[in-house]
This record gives structure tokens, sequence and C-alpha cells, in this order.
């Protein structure tokens, strides 16, 4: 660890304390989180939960873990390092709530990363503004120490997440639960860059699932299997029926999309809840991002008819079952047979009536999104105009997916040890993490 130099403690968790601190051969400024308990061999260390997910995920969106070093049976993981947590930005915005595009920044970043993470077969478990970072615009998540493969086996008995973000089937004690526990802390924290103070504040366990049926309302006995246990933790009579508080009034300050979309993340039960995947594509994040023009004054679309034919696809979704909570989702998918870059420069001036999903990560996903209009025979001439955020009284069953996708650490005044001491072999290592 001498290597590297602390600048300042920058939070301290459960599981270790953190340090803001400087790599003194590259000038790099690190994150290192000397782990609170002593690690007497190598594979203890690597098989720890933190240290196998993240060698798993290499995602801009999710924290870096750069090395890790044993030294004195004392382990020391070296992150990326960044400025804030989202709940400090959380605390220090009280006068001047986010706007909806800025949250809807944080949500998209947050979503990536967990579709990655999901993906690669991890569900985190203890997600909380703590442990989203956030540098200028950035947003990653980090503290992987909870996070457990998709794939283990029940029962899950050493859970200790933070309460207020907790879904209701882990409060409930079931034994088994899914990645969908993320989207439930995924909904309270979108609630809360909203209002700037938790959706779910409980004090104790049974205070949460009171404050989570005081907003949501009491489960439905016949849907939600574990809504049983709901009426017996809580003392509470089937008949007792609470009715769900209006999140628009709870919420004032969010778009019906936003609401929309809280309202499916938080459902009591978890089938019921979108995935990552899902919530990308929700109306909420295209909200703003179509340029309306003017129906009187239509711009040509026009796309060259000696180019790659584009493939059309009709696709309709709903977020939702209920009558008043179903959101459909109306859009025209443009899969180019070439790249979009191709298609973009085929549509020559009019780029910006075409609204670009792309992930960074996965290019062969691409989509393009088109506005509603048959195609003209001579080219397309069309004007243009949101297909998004069709609100829809009526329900319609539940599609699959609906669009294609878019190192000497010193610590004097800390650890004065590692001023001096020089270790042995067998007591020290470290381990540089490579993403393949
Ligand atoms: N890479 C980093 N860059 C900057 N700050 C960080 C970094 N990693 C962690 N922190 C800060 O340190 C705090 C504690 O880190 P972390 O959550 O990893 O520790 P923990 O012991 O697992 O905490 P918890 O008790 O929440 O499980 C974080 O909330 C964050 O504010």
């Amino acid at each position: 660890m001498e290597r590297y130099v602390s600048i300042e403690e920058i939070g301290d968790g459960t599981g270790g304390t953190v340090y803001k601190a400087i790599n003194l051969q590259t000038s790099e400024v690190v994150a290192v989180k000397k782990m609170k308990r002593k690690y007497y061999d190598w594979e203890e260390c690597i098989n720890l939960r933190e240290v196998k997910s993240l060698r798993k995920m290499n995602h801009p969106n999710i924290i870096k873990l750069k090395e890790i070093v044993r030294e004195n049976n004392e382990l020391f993981f070296i992150f990326e390092y960044m400025e804030h947590n989202l709940y400090h930005i959380i605390r220090e915005r009280q006068r001047r709530p986010f706007t909806e595009e800025e949250i809807r920044g944080f949500m998209s970043q947050l979503l990536q990363g967990i579709v990655h993470m999901h993906r690669s077969e991890y569900f985190h478990r203890d997600l909380k503004p703590e442990n989203l970072l956030v540098t200028d615009d950035t947003l990653k998540i980090a503290d992987f120490g909870l996070a457990r493969e998709v794939s283990s086996a029940p029962p899950f008995t050493d859970y200790v997440s933070t309460r207020w973000y907790r879904a209701p089937e882990v409060l409930l004690q079931s034994s088994s639960y899914t990645p969908a526990i993320d989207m439930w802390a995924v909904g309270a924290i979108l609630a809360e860059l909203f209002t700037l103070c938790p959706l779910f504040p409980g004090e104790s366990e049974i205070d949460q699932l009171h404050k989570i049926r005081c907003v949501l309302g009491t489960p439905d006995w016949t849907l939600f299997s574990d809504a049983r246990n709901v009426a017996q933790l809580m003392n509470i009579r089937y008949s007792e029926v609470m009715r769900p508080v209006n999140l628009a009034d709870l919420i004032p300050n969010a778009s019906l999309e936003a609401i929309n979309l809280i309202k499916q993340l938080c459902s009591w039960d978890p089938l019921r809840r979108p995935t990552a995947d899902e919530c990308l594509q929700h109306p909420f994040f295209y909200a703003n991002t179509w340029i309306p023009r003017p129906l009187a004054d239509p711009l040509p679309l026009k796309i060259d008819s000696r180019g790659p034919q584009p493939n059309l696809e009709l696709n309709l979704w709903d977020f939702g079952g209920k009558k008043d909570d179903c959101f459909l989702g109306l859009t025209l998918a443009v899969n180019p047979s070439g790249s979009n870059i191709e298609m973009v420069g085929k549509a020559g001036n009019i780029t910006q009536d075409l609204l670009f999903c792309s992930d960074n990560e996965d290019k062969a996903q691409q989509s393009v999104f088109w506005s509603l209009f048959p195609p003209d025979p001579h080219g397309i001439q069309a004007p243009v105009e949101s297909s998004l955020s069709l609100a829809f009284s009526n329900t319609i069953p539940h599609s699959t997916m609906g669009v294609p996708q878019s190192t000497g650490f010193r610590m004097p005044s800390l650890q004065p040890n590692f001023l001096t001491h020089v270790p042995s072999p067998s007591a020290a290592g470290s381990l540089s993490l490579t993403h393949s």
C-alpha cells in the first residue's frame, strides 16, 4: 500500500471505511475501501461478494474495482474515485428540486447499470442514494457488498439492506426473492428525486410495511401470494382495506409518465414490477426528447429509396393492468439493415426528427424510433409528431419486450505502521483487476 497516500475519509459503512487517496506512481485519485474485518487468506478475499460480482461487471454505470490489496491481514479495495453520492446531492438540493430532465439523466444511467448487472446474473440488494455515486453528470452504482447471484439458492437469510428502500417481499421475510427487489428500490429512489425526501421512511420493519400500506393501499390478497404475511405481520384483518393515495398528489412535481413508472416499480407484487430493460422503454424516458413540428408546415421526411430498405415493426406494449394506470406506448421502430449512422446520412437534413436510443455497450441493438405515418410510395413525406405517451383507458394484453433497444497506502494518522512496515510476501499481496 506504499503506492497510495490517503487524503481524507469519505465514507464509513458497515463493511469498510472509505478514503480518498492518491496513487503516488500515477497521480491518479482513487477511493480506497479498507475492510473492517481481517482476512487471513487470499481465497477468502477473492470469494467476497463485492469482488466476485465486480470482477464480472464492466459497465460505465457500475463502479470499477481497480485493485485489491491484502496487507497484514487487512484488505483494501481500490476503486475509481467519484466526487459525490446521490444522498448528499439530494440533501444539498432541498431548495432547488431537480428538473425532470436531470432526473431522467440519473435514472437512465441507473437503469442501464442495472440492466448490465441483472444480465450478468447479479442483483444488488442494497440500492439506495448513498450507493449511487456521481461525478459531474455521470452516475455509477457502488457497494456490491450484498450483491448476489440470481442463480444462488435460497433461503436468503443474510439480508441487511437499508430499510427505506427494502422491497415488501424482503420485509415479509420471503425466503426467496428476485432481482425485482432492485426495481422496488429504483421506484423509491425515483420518487425521492422528485420530492427530495424518502417515499417510505419507516422507523422499524413493521413501520416500514405500514408506511408502504399508507401509500400503496392494502395489497390484493388474492393476487399477491405474500400478502397474507402482511396481514399477519401487521396484525390487520383481510377485511381492513386501505385505499392507495393518489401518487400525483404526493409527488406534485412529477409528470404523469413519472407517476406511472413509480406506480409500477413500487408494486406490492414483484411480478408486476417492470424490469430495468422495460423501464428504459417507458414513455417517461421519451418525454421532451421529441421535437414536434407544426402540422401546417411539414418538413418532408425523405429516405433514399435506393438505400437499404428499413424493416418496419409496430410494437405495442403496456406497463400496467389496471384501468387507470394502463399506459400504452406506441412506437414504430425502424431497424435499418445498414447502421443507424448510415440511416441518418440518408435522411439528410432531417436528422433531428429521429430519436436515437443507443446503448454504448451494444451497438448491435441500436434502434431508431420513427413517427407513425404511412410511407408515401415516392418517399416518406410526413409531418413528424410524437408517437409516445398515449394514455388509453382500456387494457391490452401485456406483450413481451416491445421495442428493440435501443496502490504504499500511507495513512499516517490512521495506520502509522504502514509507513514502517515492509510486508513479507506471505502477508501481503495485490490483485489488479482487468475486465475481459
Ligand atoms: N468509489 C468511491 N468514490 C467515492 N466515494 C465512495 C466510493 N465508494 C464508496 N464511497 C463512499 O463511501 C460510502 C461507504 O462505501 P460503501 O457503501 O462501499 O461501504 P459499506 O461499508 O459497504 O457501506 P454500507 O454500510 O452502506 O453497506 C459510500 O456511501 C460513498 O459515499
